[in-house]
């Protein structure tokens, strides 16, 4: 009995619900909510030892980390508290992981705001951004921009299959940008428009290469075909360190339900028990090589993607076992 895994607060599987089903979403947020989920399990934790204390956070840590694969700020997030977890007693490492993860919040944000200045400076006035799927760190960029006064337009892709183009849409449009929404199959004929592409990164790996929504790596593609530069706006959180050692970074496969509804699928197989011969995959995210992304933006800089591994080393020096596996 003694043996069983300590049950966590249900704040944390909520969270972790709630990250699965993409209800909180994008790497900077899922990230976010994380570390408020530790500072939960921290705050109302029954441990009555220091060990127990500690067990229970790294189940909890366990059980955000496994929602979904992809996005590297999660376990960095989840590392950055618990390796900031401190003390002798229980009251003491209570508030030092609370502590940790404010800290970590309001670094994020900081990083982020950050970042957006830097890469506003890409921006000029009257430029015409393509952008694809949501990205918190590349909208921080157009947000600086028009804080310093510069016209912006902007291409939004629809980003098959969950479509949060539209969610971009949505707030450029709050910011009185004006936005032409189009379907992904659309992004080479308004290439010819656009003066940027600018995204997001879920992951980028040591030899830059950008883990980034599925249909990016088409996208850079065909900026490059069209000379179109391309600029990836993510916050240090997003490097990760496990590439450094020659990991590679897994590619989340959701559910076909996100593709097709059922209904649709019997449509095309016709058969009440099934069609073998007939998969829909589904991969949330897809990998663009270092050669097609012109510069990665952090709130350190901006870097050509070969170079980031230097920053990488700097920031996370070397791997070891993460804190929720011992
Ligand atoms: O951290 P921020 O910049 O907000 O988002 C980064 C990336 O996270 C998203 O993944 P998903 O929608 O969670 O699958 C998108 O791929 C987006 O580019």
């Amino acid at each position: 009995m003694g043996n069983e895994a300590p049950a966590v607060d249900p704040v944390v599987e909520s969270t972790a619900a709630d990250i699965a089903a993409m209800r909180i979403r994008g790497a900077a947020a899922i990230a976010d909510a994380a570390a408020a989920a530790l500072a939960i399990q921290a705050e109302r934790s029954d441990a009555v030892t220091p060990g127990a204390f500690r067990t229970q956070l790294r189940v909890a840590a366990r059980t955000l980390y496994e929602t979904r694969p992809t996005a590297v700020s999660l376990p960095n997030a989840l590392r950055y508290v618990l390796r900031g977890t401190d003390g002798d007693s229980v009251d003491e490492l209570r508030s030092s992981t609370i502590d940790r993860a404010e800290t970590f919040r309001e670094d994020l944000e900081d990083a982020q705001t950050t970042l957006g200045k830097i890469g506003s400076n890409r921006l000029r006035d009257g430029d015409v951004v393509m952008t694809h799927c949501h990205s918190t760190d590349a909208l921080a960029c157009i947000e600086a921009a028009l804080d310093d006064g510069k016209r912006i337009e902007a291409i939004v892709t629809e980003t098959r299959p969950r479509k949060q183009g539209h969610i971009t849409a949505r707030e450029l449009r709050e910011w009185g940008v004006p936005v032409t929404l189009i379907v992904d199959n659309a992004a080479r004929r308004y290439l010819d428009d656009a003066d940027h592409v600018l995204v997001g990164a879920d992951s980028i790996a040591a030899d830059g290469g950008v883990i980034n929504k599925i249909g990016t790596s088409g996208l850079a593609v065909n900026a490059r075909e069209r000379g179109v530069p391309v600029m990836v706006a993510a916050q240090t959180i997003k490097l990760h360190p496990g590439t450094m050692t020659g990991h590679t970074v897994a590619i989340e496969m959701r559910d076909e339900t996100e593709v097709l509804t059922s209904s649709e699928r019997s449509e095309i197989t016709d058969l009440e028990d099934g069609d073998d011969g007939f998969t829909v995959e589904n991969p949330a995210f897809d990998v663009t090589p270092p050669r097609h992304v012109d510069a990665i933006v952090t709130e350190h800089g901006q870097f050509p993607p070969e170079s980031v591994v230097t920053l990488m080393r700097e920031l996370f020096g070397e791997t070891t076992t993460e804190p929720w596996e011992t």
